[in-house]
């Protein structure tokens, strides 16, 4: 079950830079680089092969049609669309008030400078497909996108058999999706980065995937946009004596069950607590369908730390900068302020982060790995460019003209100074 860490132990294995492991094995880049290769000489032939060997088998037609798409409403029931469609209100009322308007500030009469907020044209969502099946990510990826004004957005997810599942259809057209490609893995990324015959490229890949996934995204960021290398999923939970057991151990269970490199972590003031979710972890594992990656999972990745205080658990999570944070502890709201890195926070007994995942509005597309030290979940800004802009008058160039001359010559950058000396003989002539 649970690996029990003290807090020395889990900095070592989870924090230290020195020691803790790098995001992709090298032999997961040079299988990756090799699939991008093969996609961009070989386009769709590439792509059919990949298909074949792990999707077990290709469709003729990577597009899923519109007749496929209409047929999919028929397959999923009508309590399913509900659900799907009340999420995707809440998710489109969050991400609404992300969405920013160009601004012009006139910072004098003569001088005037602004930014520009437009959106990315030609966006691709990667949609994971491998071992379980995410409707959720489809409209959290799509919705933010479509708020922000993509005019091009389309989705790739790995098909079984060569078809994809129907609600994952069905979420996109609620959601907004004009294309669904039935590919995924890193050829996917290949594909949508470089183009094949079928795909055509695009500006930027959002979404999370395994780590082949995430991989081909660090690679082809620079020809196209990115907007994170997620890694495996994580939870920390920070609990005291107050906290249900029977709730803790769902918790980490609900993120060990993505992938058995998912990495749930308990850190607890109570070693009441802390022995009784483990007895509780092994009861609810026993009957959990992903029993084996849930239990390799928090075996291998996981981990109990007992530590002194719950600033003491908080100094350790915000070192670790967890993808999710739950606070079940007393007054959990009132210890907001202590979190420092994290990418979503989940506050009380009665907040699961499923709540998250599927529910209640903010994004479940979050840096992991520690890169919540830095960076944020997805929002409608990563689908968007801000361009500034200035715009100086004959007379405003006169007033700035000596500090920009000086500056120059500091540079050495005579041309940049004569661009603007030029102008003033002109206006002295
Ligand atoms: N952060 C989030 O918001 C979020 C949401 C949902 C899922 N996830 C994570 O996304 C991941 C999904 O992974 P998944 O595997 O289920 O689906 P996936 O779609 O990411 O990957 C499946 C594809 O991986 C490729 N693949 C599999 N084995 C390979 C091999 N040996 N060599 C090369 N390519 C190979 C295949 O092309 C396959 O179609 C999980 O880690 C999960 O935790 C994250
Ligand atoms: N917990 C995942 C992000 O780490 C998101 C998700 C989708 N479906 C269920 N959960
Ligand atoms: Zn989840």
């Amino acid at each position: 079950m649970i690996s029990v860490y003290s807090p020395k132990e889990f900095t070592k294995r989870f924090i230290s830079k020195k020691t803790k492991k790098q995001p992709f094995a090298e032999s997961t880049v040079k299988t990756v680089q090799s699939i991008i290769e093969n996609v961009r000489q070989n386009g769709d032939i590439a792509l059919q092969g990949y298909m074949e060997k792990f999707d077990g088998g290709a469709p003729k037609n990577l597009v899923v049609t519109k007749e496929e798409r209409k047929a999919a409403w028929e397959e999923v029931p009508t309590d399913v669309v509900e659900a799907l469609q009340k999420a995707a209100k809440n998710i489109r009322s969050f991400h609404s008030k992300q969405l920013q308007q160009s601004r012009m500030m006139e910072v004098t009469e003569e001088v005037i400078s602004g930014q520009l907020f437009r959106p990315i044209e030609r966006v691709g969502i990667y949609v994971p497909g491998g071992k379980a099946c995410y409707p959720s990510s489809v409209l959290m990826n799509a919705i933010p996108a479509v708020l922000a004004g993509v005019s091009q957005l389309v989705m790739v997810t790995p098909a079984k058999a060569g078809k994809i599942a129907p609600i994952l259809s069905v979420a996109a057209d609620i959601a907004g999706v004009q294309t669904i490609y039935k590919v995924g893995g890193a050829q996917a990324i290949a594909a949508l980065a470089y183009g094949t015959e079928s795909i055509e490229p695009v500006d930027k890949i959002v979404g999370p995937g395994n780590e082949y996934v995430a991989a081909a995204k660090s690679l082809v960021f620079g020809d196209v946009g990115i907007d994170m290398i997620a890694g495996p999923s994580e939870v920390a939970v920070i609990a005291d004596e107050t906290a249900r057991p029977k709730f803790v151990a769902a918790d980490l269970i609900a993120q060990a069950e993505h992938d058995e490199k998912a990495r749930a972590f308990l850190f607890t003031t109570s070693e009441q607590l802390l022995n009784e979710t483990i007895v509780e972890l092994k009861k609810q594992c026993a009957s959990l369908s992903r029993r084996e990656i849930a239990e390799t999972s928090l075996k291998n990745e996981g981990g109990a730390i007992l530590v002194e205080s719950v600033d003491a658990a908080f100094n350790l999570v915000n070192q670790l900068a967890p993808e999710h944070l739950e606070i079940q502890i007393a007054n959990a709201l009132s210890y907001l302020g202590k979190v420092k890195n994290a990418g979503s926070v989940f506050i009380g007994h009665h907040t699961p982060e499923s709540v998250g995942d599927y529910f209640a509005g903010p994004n479940h597309v979050l840096p992991t790995s520690g890169t919540a030290r830095f960076s944020s979940g997805l929002s409608a800004d990563d689908f968007m460019k801000k361009t500034t802009y200035v715009y100086y008058s004959e007379q405003a160039l006169q007033h700035a003209a000596p500090y920009i001359e000086r500056i120059a010559e500091k540079e050495e950058l005579a041309g940049h100074g004569r661009a603007v000396a030029i102008r003033m003989n002109d206006i002295s002539e």
